[in-house]
């Protein structure tokens, strides 16, 4: 059995409320989906008629939204309205790590959630299905639930955990044909409804027998549990890159050969300068600081060793461009290449790039930055936040610039912190007219071609080579 949902409301429309509620409302044209946001700004860059200006750049995005916007999908700033209207609530803030208190550091900061589920307890005027989008640490759904059924209406709500897969980059792809689609609610008469209902929404599109039922915490649970895993694959990549750079092994050779074994599987296995994003470091963190929390020391640590090797690659890169370039950058100029934690997004959160940056800014280097997609802004910002250097040091030393030739002319390296795609295919010749010589490149992705570059003249200095 299942309700009948006529309107839905998405709390956060961020970089999963926007593309998910895109795709619904685009495969479920008889709903009504409303995406709130209290950030002013973001509403109004999600309205704007200039489909270039949309506050998130993904691929294939702009189309779903031109042809849903105004039709039955909405972006306001009327959260209590939204909440009001709605038969189902999505909640998809942001659930940073902790920057203060018990938990700094490590645990996820729930307080956007609390108060998304105490402004639906005083608003709503019926019964409400609320679903867990964001990420959350297992047995939220117990705090969330007491919050509501404390509430003085005497309204239902049923809380489900419907965890989202989706990667930057490739967002819309991933919405429209993901793996699973993972459902978690309790097993009650009335959490059954609540989960074929949801499911009934997504089974508009996805194949039934990927729409996976589970018991609420097990959903929580696996969402923690496939980031871990994924960024824990990276690692494993990544320390053996550094065994490579000892042995003449080569880490891609050995990506391909242990890829082939179909228990291991290909994919995620690409040796880098360490991985970013907003959520792998945030999530395996949150798992650390759970895992402490029930009094599993081994756990914990067997986690923890994830973020420190990530944070081990990282600095490793930055320390190569140094001893590579001498000892010393002090004054030099390197050049980046990317500055998104991936490409194809304009998403720089826990890139890689701004801590390689702070090392070299650390050692007094210049850094002139091109990449086709992040703000001269954004990268201030991310590098203020680290609080590690003074604003008038980092802008007296960082420039941005809006092509990637004016960013090489008498650099001492370049280094490649993106895959962006158009690197690949750049004029190298013109490039190595350009900077100072010896002319180092460090390819922080492994994607340029290194003979090719070698037989103009470059010295490339690979991850894992
Ligand atoms: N970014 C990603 O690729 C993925 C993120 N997630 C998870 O989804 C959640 C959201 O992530 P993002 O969309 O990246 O975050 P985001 O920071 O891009 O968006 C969150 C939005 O929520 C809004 N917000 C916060 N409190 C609010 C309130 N009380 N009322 C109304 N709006 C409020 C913020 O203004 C912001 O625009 C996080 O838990 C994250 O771990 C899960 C899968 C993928
Ligand atoms: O919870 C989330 O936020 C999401 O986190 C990741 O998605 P995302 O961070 O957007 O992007 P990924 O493609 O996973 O890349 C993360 C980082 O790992 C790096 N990476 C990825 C793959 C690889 O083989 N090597 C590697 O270094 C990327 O360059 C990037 O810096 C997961 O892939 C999604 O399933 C998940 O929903």
């Amino acid at each position: 059995m299942k309700k009948e949902i006529k309107n839905i409301c998405c709390i956060g429309a961020g970089y999963v409320g926007g593309p998910t509620m895109a795709v619904i409302a685009l495969k479920n044209p008889h709903i009504k989906v409303n995406i709130v946001d209290i950030n002013e700004q973001r509403i109004q860059d999600w309205n704007d008629t200039d489909l270039d200006k949309l506050p998130i750049y993904e691929p294939g995005l702009s189309e779903v939204v031109e042809h849903t916007r105004g039709r039955n999908l909405f972006f306001s700033t009327d959260v209590e309205q939204g909440i009001r209207d709605a038969d189902m609530i999505f909640i998809s803030v942001n659930t940073p790590t902790k920057t203060y208190g018990k938990g700094k550091g490590q645990a996820a900061d729930l307080k956007y959630i609390e108060l998304c589920a105490r402004q639906i307890a005083s608003i709503a005027q019926r019964d409400k299905i609320v679903v867990e989008k964001s990420t959350l640490p297992v047995r939220t759904a117990e705090a969330l639930s007491d919050i509501l059924s404390n509430s003085e209406s005497g309204f239902n709500f049923e809380i489900l955990s419907n965890p989202e897969f989706l990667a930057e980059g490739t967002a819309i792809d991933d919405l429209l044909s993901p793996d699973r689609v993972l459902i978690g609610g309790d097993n009650t008469e009335s959490g059954q409804i609540a989960k074929d209902t949801l499911s009934s929404i997504y089974e508009a599109w996805v194949p039934k027998e990927r729409v996976l039922q589970t018991n609420v915490w097990s959903s929580e649970l696996s969402k923690l549990t496939a980031n871990a895993f994924l960024a824990q694959r990276i690692s494993s990549i990544n320390a053996m890159s550094a065994l490579c750079e000892k042995t003449e092994a080569d880490v891609d050779e050995i990506a391909r050969a242990i890829g082939m074994d179909s228990r291991i599987g290909p994919k995620f296995l690409k040796s880098s300068v360490g991985f970013g994003g907003s959520c792998f470091q945030k999530d395996v963190l949150n798992l650390v600081y759970i895992a402490k929390s029930y009094g599993l020391d081994e756990v914990a640590e067997y986690w923890d060793q994830v973020i420190k090797l990530n944070d081990y690659q990282k600095r490793r890169f930055a320390d190569r461009i140094i001893k590579e370039s001498y000892n010393t950058v002090s004054g030099k100029k390197i050049a980046f290449f990317g500055w998104a934690f991936k490409k194809d997004t304009n998403d720089t959160r826990e890139s890689a790039a701004i801590y390689v940056a702070d090392h070299l800014l650390d050692e007094d280097a210049e850094i002139v930055i091109y990449d086709p997609k992040v703000t001269e802004e954004r990268v201030y910002a991310d590098l203020e936040y680290l609080n590690n250097h003074s604003s008038e040091y980092i802008r007296s030393r960082v420039k941005i610039v809006n092509n990637p030739f004016n960013a090489v002319g008498d650099a001492h390296a370049i280094a490649v912190l993106t895959e962006w795609d158009e690197f690949k295919d750049y004029n190298w010749e013109k490039i190595y007219s350009k900077v100072l010589k010896p002319a180092n490149i460090f390819d922080g992705r492994n994607i340029l071609d290194k003979q090719e570059l070698n037989t103009l003249g470059f010295n490339v200095y690979n991850i894992g080579k």
